[in-house]
Order: C-alpha cells, then structure tokens, then sequence
C-alpha cells in the first residue's frame, strides 16, 4: 500500500527537521574547537602520562581490591563488619518480602477471578500489613548502604593518612618521588567515589544475586506443582543461553570504562591543583597582573577534563544503547516466549479445589500466569541489572586502581623506595642516581646517631634528580661552634640541611648525627599554622599536650621584639590568618620565637632573618648564642659574620671549603673583592673612551689590541 499524502508530508518534514538539526549541532562543534584551539594545541608534560593499560576487570583488579577490603573489613569484630553483615541481612529480608509479595499478588488477583469478597478482603489487608515492613526494609537499605560507605571511607581514611604521615611521607610524595601528581585528590574525592561505589555496587548486585537465587528456586517449585506442562526443560536452558549470551556481547562491546574514569579522575586532580596553587600564589599574581597566563593554563586542564569526560558521556551514549536494547527488548521478547511455553502446554483444566467451582481451573491458572510473571519479571530486572552493573564494576577498577596505586606509593616512599618517573613502570631511579655519581647501586649512605656533634665522612650531596652538587663532603661540627654557609645560588647550602635534617636520603658515606629532635629549621618563609599566637610559637607542639604559661610566652615574644602583636592582635588566645596578617619581618621573628620555646641543640637558619632589620637581627642571634645553642646559619648577610665561629663555603662547582671564621680577614677581602669589582665594572666605559679617542686621532684601533 502506496504511503498517503499526510505520511508523505510528516517524514519529509521530520527529515529536513533533523538535517537542520544535525548540521547546526556540527557548527556548534566547530565553534567549539576552534574557541579552544589554542589550549587544545598545548599538551602538557603533565597530562602526558600515560596510564597503565591492565586496569579493568581482571585478575589485577581483584587481588587489589582484595588487599583493600582486608583494610576496610581488618576484623570479623570491626564496625565495618557489623554494618556490612546488617546491610546484608537487610537486601536478603527485602528478597525473600518480595517473593511472599508476589505470590500475595497472585492470590488477590485469584480471589477476585473467584468473585470471592472474604478472601479478597483478607488478601489486601494481609497486604497492607506486610506493606509496612517492606518500606521499612527498603527505606533502611539504603540507610545501612550510607552507613556502610561511611564506615568504609573512615577506616580508608584513617589507614591513608596513617601512612601519609608517616616517616614525613607526605614531603617525599612530593618532593622525591613522582608518580602521585595530586595527593590531595587521592585521599579526598578518590577515597570517597571509591567507598561509594563499592558499597552501592554490593547492594546493586546482591539483591539480584538473591532475587535470581530464590525467584528461580521459586518458579522451580511451581513448575514441580504442575507436572502436566510441557517445554519446562527447555527453557530454563535458553534462558541460561540468552544471559550468557547477553553478557558476552556486552562484555565484548563495553568500552574501558575503568581507564576512562581513572583518566578523568586525574585530569580533575591537576584542575584541583591548578586552583589551589592560584589560591596560593594569589598575591604574587595579581603584582604581576599574571591573570591570563593562569586563566589560559586552568582553561587548558578545564579543556582537558572537559574532553575526558565527552569521551565518557559518548561512549556510554552508545553503550546504553546497545544495552537498553538487548535487555529491555530482546530479553521482553525472550521472556514472553519462556512464560508462553508453561501456560501454553499446562493442562490444569479439572482443577476443582475451588471453593465456589471453578471447573476450567481459570482462577488457579490466572494466578499461575500472575505469580509467574512477577516473579519472572523480578528475575529478568535481577539480571539486567547484574549484567547493566559491569559498566559500574569497570568504573570501580578504574577508582581501585587510584586508590591502590595511592597507598602502594605511600607504603613505598615510607621506606626510601623512590620512583620519579611514573611512565618508566620498574625503573628505580635510585640506581640511576648512583650511576650519575659512579657509585656502586648496592651501596647506601650510613646515618649513625651521635651524642652531639654532626660528621660528614665523604657525604655526597645528591638531589632526588640524581644530580650531583657535591661529590664528597668530609667535615665535623661540635656543639661549641657556630657555622656560617655561604655560596652562589643552587650550590647546595639548603640540600645540605636537608640531608643532615634526614629529609633526603644519602647515597654513600657516613653521616653521624644527634637525633633530629636536636634540630629545628627555621627558613626563609616559616610555616603559620591555624590556630593562636600561642599556637605559633610551640608548634609543632599542642595545647594541651604542654604547659606553658603566658609570661613565658611573652618572655619568648620579648625575644624576637614582637611584644606589641599580643596587644595589636587581641590577646594571646585569639585565632588569626597569621599568614596574612603579619608582616614578612613580623613571620620571621614569629619563626624564630620558636628557636626560644623549643630550644634545640643546633638551630638550622635558612636566611631566615633576610626581611628582619639589622639591629633586632643581632640582638636575635645574641639571645639565641646565650641560650647555648649552636647556630648554622645559611646567609648572603656580612652583618651576621660576628656571631660565628666558622665558615663553610660551597663554591657553586662542587668544591667545598670549611674553615675558621676570621671575621677580620674575611671582612678585608671582601672589601677588596667589592673595590676590584668597581674597578672592573667601569673598564668596558673606559675602553669605549679609549677607543673614540684613538679615532679621534686617526689611530688604527684593531692593529694596536692585536
Ligand atoms: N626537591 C628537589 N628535587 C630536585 N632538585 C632539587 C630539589 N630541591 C633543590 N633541588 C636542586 O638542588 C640544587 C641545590 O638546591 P639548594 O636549595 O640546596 O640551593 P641553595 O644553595 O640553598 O640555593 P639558594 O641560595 O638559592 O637558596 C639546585 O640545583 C636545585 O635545583
């Protein structure tokens, strides 16, 4: 039959409708790519770690998931425990609630093809009765679901930050080793996204788990009942063979959604990174007018994550698809063909148990046909939605892997095991480092605890690149000496306090030295922590776990010319942004206040006083000496060289001097190193005058400097 006008009309409307559509859609995306043209063009080194290609679901992923769930659940006594088996019981009560629901269902419906008001009335209060338990169930599933996350994230958390704080892992993260680009997303949002979508996951499969369990034990023993029917055998079968196929299609068809999310949870990390160093550096920045080169550098990651998280949303456009129409479809047709084979072949007619005659056994059949289809229904929903969860599971093994690799590298880097680049999976740069240096890779550096003083017996100084500033340091200082460390920018002053500190690990020799109790670093830019003025000067002490008195605390101010802050800024116990509200100079000398609280044996000074005025300098170096404590002072200031005893001097190419401080001596020749530098800066003038000189009197300038 030819198509009328009027379906003429509609399908060439509805065509065009949907070329306009499509081609504005694709202008729209031109648009797109050509605004983020710019930042699409840039890659950075960053963002050009590749992840490893395993994760997905394999054996990997549930050996890791394995050695997580030993964390999450450590003892069959745990919280954790508790809630999970709570949770469980619930899902199974919830399954076995559905089942007496369903056959309730079928009795109802029964009692009503039998006209029959009594049972009617009895079914559907015994109904409404078992109605109240249900939502009970179902409402505190998903209550013991969030409890159960929470359980679980507490116990990560607590394990991740253990491991974080521990041997100062949290510096070597981030300063030695190179595979966790963003600690902070990792133990936040990849913790969180991992806890949740395990505990939803477990709920989301083992219902269905159950419901297939008992709706199939269910059916069987409804299909017993009615031996009469025929194709029973059959169709348990093919429906083993439509799900089996079902999920091989799926699985050969799914796309790596854990890789996927993995990726986007990285990019997300480094947008998280990029706002948090602007928030940082806010000031420096807006001095600087440095707002388009950050917006261009947060559009770049922003673009980044953006083009992640398309590929996500279009590949799970195509997916669904596939999905939805293998299993809402194909299994619906499937399955009217399974409950047709039953009711077709079942002969119950004579069934005469009926109360007011039922001859054709219309309502036993009637109830059959409703228990069945309820609970074929729930069953078929059940494994839908094991089957719809693969996609879940293989976002899981993306968040695993995140999570693992997160305490892997922890665990790792607490015990000196150091890898810098994470695209070289097994390289030890450690080795490498060695090799730089000619060191034997076996080998390592000795740290021997001293009573007192620090020895340095052929120390190299190597940074966690594995370059080399210096290549064999030998030196003793006793309690009794002050050292003054000078030497040109990057020669390794700093990276010396480091190592002696146990911040960087040694390669060879030996390092004798005190407990690091005995040091305290003061550096350049001290650390305000939260909290009160009080709170500045005994950290990394708490209130609470000392006792200090005010007066000490203001004898400690007095120390460091400061007492005036109490009174400026309120009291002693008021909190303040102490970064933001103090001067450089005022956070210095609140730095330094510390020296006075904690009294060390040696006091590393990092060009700490560099913003402190001269007089109180002095006067804070006087009162520090006093206190018998020994000074190594890292400094580009003369006006220091009074409170030292000695001098060590790194030459920027290696080489190393160390010796007495002879203020007089040194004074003198810096001095004539000034007046030669002058000198100096002023011949180029001179040859110029030189040369117009000799023009001007007709003199040939190149035969005469040959
Ligand atoms: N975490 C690190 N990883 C790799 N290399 C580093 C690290 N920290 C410092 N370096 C390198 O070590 C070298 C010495 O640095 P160090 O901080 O010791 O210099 P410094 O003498 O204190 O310089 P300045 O006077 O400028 O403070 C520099 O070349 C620096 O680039």
């Amino acid at each position: 039959m030819a198509p009328s006008r009027r379906t003429k009309i509609f399908i060439f409307s509805s065509s065009f409708a949907l070329i306009i559509y499509l081609i504005r859609r694709y202008r729209r995306y031109l648009r797109l790519k050509k605004s983020f043209k710019l930042v699409q063009s840039q890659k950075t080194s960053l963002m050009s770690i590749t992840l490893p290609s395993s994760i997905g679901i394999n054996k990997r992923f549930f050996n890791q998931l394995l050695v997580i769930i030993k964390i999450l659940i450590p003892r069959l006594r745990s919280d954790s425990f508790v809630l999970f088996i709570t949770h469980l019981t619930a899902l199974i009560s919830r399954t076995f609630l559905s089942v007496y629901i369903a056959r309730l269902d079928g009795a109802i419906v029964k009692s009503l093809v039998q006209r029959n008001p009594r049972d009617f009335i009895r079914t559907i209060s015994i109904f409404l009765t078992v109605a109240i338990p249900a939502s009970f169930i179902n409402s505190f599933i998903k209550f013991a679901e969030s409890k159960l996350a929470l359980a679980f994230r507490s116990k990560l958390t607590r394990y991740a930050y253990d491991s974080y704080f521990r041997n100062q892992t949290y510096y070597r993260i981030s300063n030695l080793d190179t595979r966790l680009l963003t600690p902070d997303q990792n133990l936040t949002d990849d913790i969180e996204t991992f806890t949740t979508t395990l505990t939803h996951l477990f709920s989301h499969l083992t219902k269905p788990f159950f419901d297939i369990a008992v709706v199939s034990w269910t059916l069987v023993v409804m299909v017993l009942e009615k031996k009469r029917a025929r194709g029973l055998k059959e169709v348990p079968i093919l429906t083993i063979i439509v799900i089996f196929m079902t999920f091989l299609a799926l699985r050969k068809f799914s796309p790596r959604f854990g890789k996927l999310v993995s990726e986007e949870a990285r990019r997300r990390g480094l947008l998280r990174l990029a706002h948090t160093r602007i928030i940082t550096n806010a000031e420096e920045i807006a001095f600087f007018d440095g707002h388009e080169v950050e917006k261009d550098w947060i559009l770049k990651l922003y673009c980044q994550l953006r083009e992640q998280t398309n590929l996500i949303i279009k590949k799970k456009l195509w997916f669904i698809m596939f999905e939805q129409f293998l299993m809402k479809y194909f299994w619906h047709s499937c399955g009217m063909v399974f409950i047709a084979i039953p009711i077709l072949t079942y002969d119950g007619s004579g069934e005469t148990d009926d109360p007011i005659g039922d001859p054709l056994g219309i309502s036993s059949r009637t109830e059959a046909f409703t228990v069945s289809k309820n609970l074929l229904s729930s069953g078929a929903d059940a494994v839908e939605r094991v089957i719809s969860s693969y996609k879940e599971i293989a976002q899981l093994a993306g968040y695993t892997n995140r999570v693992y690799t997160m305490l892997h590298v922890f665990e790792e880097c607490a015990h000196e095991r150091y890898q810098l680049r994470p695209m070289t999976v097994g390289e030890d740069s450690y080795i490498e480092a060695k090799r730089k240096v000619n060191l034997n890779p076996q080998g390592e550096g000795q740290i021997i605890e001293s009573d007192e003083d620090i020895i340095a017996e052929n120390l190299p100084i190597i940074t966690p690149n594995g370059d080399v500033i210096i290549e064999s340091l030998s030196l003793k200082i006793t309690p009794n000496m002050h050292v003054l460390i000078t030497g040109p920018n990057g020669c390794g002053k700093s990276s010396f306090f480091r190592i002696v500190r146990g911040l960087w690990p040694i390669y060879s020799g030996f390092l004798h030295r005190p407990n690091p109790s005995n040091f305290f670093l003061i550096p350049q830019r001290p650390y305000m922590c939260p909290g009160t003025l009080r709170d500045q000067i005994i950290y990394p002490h708490r209130m609470g776990q000392v006792r200090i008195d005010d007066n000490h605390i203001m004898e400690i101010l007095n120390n460091v010319e400061l007492q005036y802050i109490v009174q400026r800024e309120g009291g002693l116990n008021v909190e303040r942004d102490w970064k933001d509200i103090l001067s450089g100079g005022e956070k210095q000398r609140l730095g330094l206040a510390r020296i006075f609280y904690h009294k060390p044996k040696y006091a590393l000074l990092d060009e700490c006083t560099s913003a402190v005025s001269i007089d109180v300098e002095g006067k804070i170096y006087e009162r520090v000496k006093k206190l018998g404590i020994s000074l190594l002072t890292i400094t580009h200031r003369p006006s220091l060289w009074t409170y030292h005893t000695h001098l060590l001097q790194f030459n920027g190419d290696g080489q190393w001097t160390f010796e007495i401080l002879d203020r007089e001596k040194h004074l003198t020749l810096k001095g004539e190193k000034e007046r030669v530098e002058s000198q100096l800066a002023g011949v180029p003038e001179i040859q110029r005058r030189l040369d117009e000189l000799r023009q001007l009197l007709g003199e040939d300038i190149t035969d005469d400097q040959n």
